[in-house]
């Protein structure tokens, strides 16, 4: 898939136990966009990536891939799609080499020295054969953020508070890989409740308000 990639959101409502989290939203991200989900606890941030990146129903509403709905090819849609929860989703019984391996392999196969820069990058060089329950939170932070170091084709990162148990320095390092993943046509929807102030000009904000 060639040009510019575009993630569309139409009338999107959702209520959860006859709650309203959000009504008729609507916003559309381009390649080079970084949307940063912003709002209180509880308020739906969560909600809205599982529901964008295709992982729950519960809503009303249209999510358009390129144009299709979403719904017409998920497999498709899950192809172009890098998502974190905000769980690090990492093993612990087993190390950053074979966690990283386990998530990537089912989209393609990934040699040693890939992973191996990719830990390096997050600052886990010394550590690929530990086993994680062995790490800190924020080094298994690490581990699942060294995916976003791989490449791949996945141009749509969604990603749930991926700032979460990183120091300062990794924080802007990630800031930096988002953008430069921007930069390079990629597309990033994520939430944090740190102040993002990027110097970027694709760099965007969606706050979600609490119903009354
Ligand atoms: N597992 C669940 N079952 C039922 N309701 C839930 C569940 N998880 C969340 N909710 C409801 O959905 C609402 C939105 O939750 P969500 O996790 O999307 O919020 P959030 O903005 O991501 O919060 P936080 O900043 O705390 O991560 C919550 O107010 C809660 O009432």
């Amino acid at each position: 898939m060639d040009g510019l990639l575009q993630l569309s959101v139409s009338d999107l409502t959702c209520e959860r136990d006859g709650r309203c989290l959000f009504e008729n939203l609507a916003f559309t991200l381009c390649s080079g966009d970084v949307l940063q989900v912003s709002g209180p606890n509880g308020v739906g941030k969560t909600t809205l990536l599982r529901i964008v990146a295709g992982l729950s129903l519960d809503f009303h509403g249209q999510v358009d891939w390129c144009g299709s709905p979403v719904d017409e090819d998920k497999p498709g849609f899950h192809s172009h799609l890098l998502y974190m929860g905000h769980q690090p989703g990492v093993k612990a019984t087993m190390s950053p080499e074979e966690n990283l391996r386990w998530a990537m392999g089912l989209h393609y196969s990934i040699t040693v020295q890939e992973i191996y820069q990719a830990l390096e990058k997050v600052g886990l060089r010394g550590y690929e054969d530990v086993p994680c329950y062995r790490l800190s939170a924020g080094q298994n932070r690490r581990v699942a953020l060294a995916r976003l170091h791989l490449k791949n084709k996945q141009k749509l990162w969604i990603l749930d508070e991926p700032f979460t148990a990183i120091d300062l320095q990794g924080t802007a390092e990630l800031e930096q890989l988002m953008v430069d993943h921007a930069k390079d046509g990629g597309l990033v929807m994520m939430t944090t409740h740190h102040e993002m102030n990027l110097d970027y000009s694709g760099f965007r904000k969606l706050a979600l308000e609490p119903s009354v």
